[in-house]
């Protein structure tokens, strides 16, 4: 059963020095099991960068990341996919060439003992039946059999995060899930993450303020590197500090 009290992932004074520019400067904060943790931030706060270290693709200066209560600091992605923390990027993941269906196959492989790597495809049963089940959860039938290349990109974001869930995994890392969307997908993509906390925690990193307002437990607002505020999304929109530093700023108000 969940314990939604506990926290499933904790950074604590991450910071990461590029030159004489510290991009992210001694940040913590917690993300409770269950929930939709999310940071914000205006361009250049560090947001991506703090990603990059949590999901152990770049080694922080100093500081600490705990998942499930293990130190995880900089293990590198393949360590934290094993532990059960999954990613999607801002960059596409998708082998363009392969079917929805073979993409989402490909990428539950990893499900399958390893004795049955050398198996043929059509015998790797557990692979085959979570490909079927995100395709239904997904609402991708239709579109199951067509080459990811050709999906829209709103059906190619939703995709990858399909991937992402492939191997089911506890915990979901998002960079700015709906970049580039329409109003309407990103709508659609919004509720489609909401649908997926409760199980799954996850953390979005994302620029879109409405979104982040609408769907996060608890929302983490970043400047210049370091955290500014963090807490329920109403007390963080109402705080003097963030509408100064964030929302009065143009191009993403609330
Ligand atoms: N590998 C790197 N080397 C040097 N500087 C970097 C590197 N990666 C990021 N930076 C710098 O660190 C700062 C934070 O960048 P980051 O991309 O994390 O911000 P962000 O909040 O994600 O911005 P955006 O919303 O525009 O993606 C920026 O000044 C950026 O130029």
């Amino acid at each position: 059963m969940n314990q939604p009290d506990q926290n499933v992932l904790s950074v604590r004074g991450l910071s990461v020095r590029f030159g004489a520019l510290t991009a992210v400067n001694n940040v913590s904060f917690d993300a409770k099991r269950g929930h939709i943790t999310s940071v914000i931030g205006p361009n250049g706060a560090g947001k991506s960068t703090l990603f990059n270290l949590i999901s152990g693709a770049i080694r922080p200066s100093s500081g600490k990341v705990s998942f499930n209560g293990q130190d995880v600091t900089a293990r590198g992605p393949d360590h934290l996919v094993k532990a059960g923390l999954a990613r999607s990027f801002q960059i596409t993941n998708l082998f363009f060439e392969l079917s929805v269906f073979e993409n989402l196959r490909l990428a539950a492989q990893a499900l399958e003992p390893a004795i049955h790597a050398w198996l043929p495809v059509r015998r790797s049963g557990i692979a085959l039946a979570r490909a079927e089940e995100l395709i239904a959860q997904f609402g991708l039938s239709a579109k199951a059999h067509e080459l990811a290349g050709y999906l829209s990109h709103g059906e190619q974001r939703r995709l990858e995060i399909a991937v992402a869930l492939a191997c089911k995994p506890r915990m979901l890392l998002l960079d700015e899930p709906t970049q580039g969307m329409s109003h309407a997908d990103t709508e659609e993509t919004g509720e489609m993450i909401k649908s997926l906390a409760g199980e799954l925690s996850i953390l979005l990193v994302e620029h879109d303020v409405g979104l982040v307002m609408n769907l996060s437990d608890h929302v983490v607002v970043m400047t210049q590197g370091a955290k500014l505020a963090e807490g329920l999304p109403s007390a963080v929109r109402a705080n003097p500090a963030v509408q100064a530093a964030y929302f009065g700023q143009g191009g993403h108000h609330a």
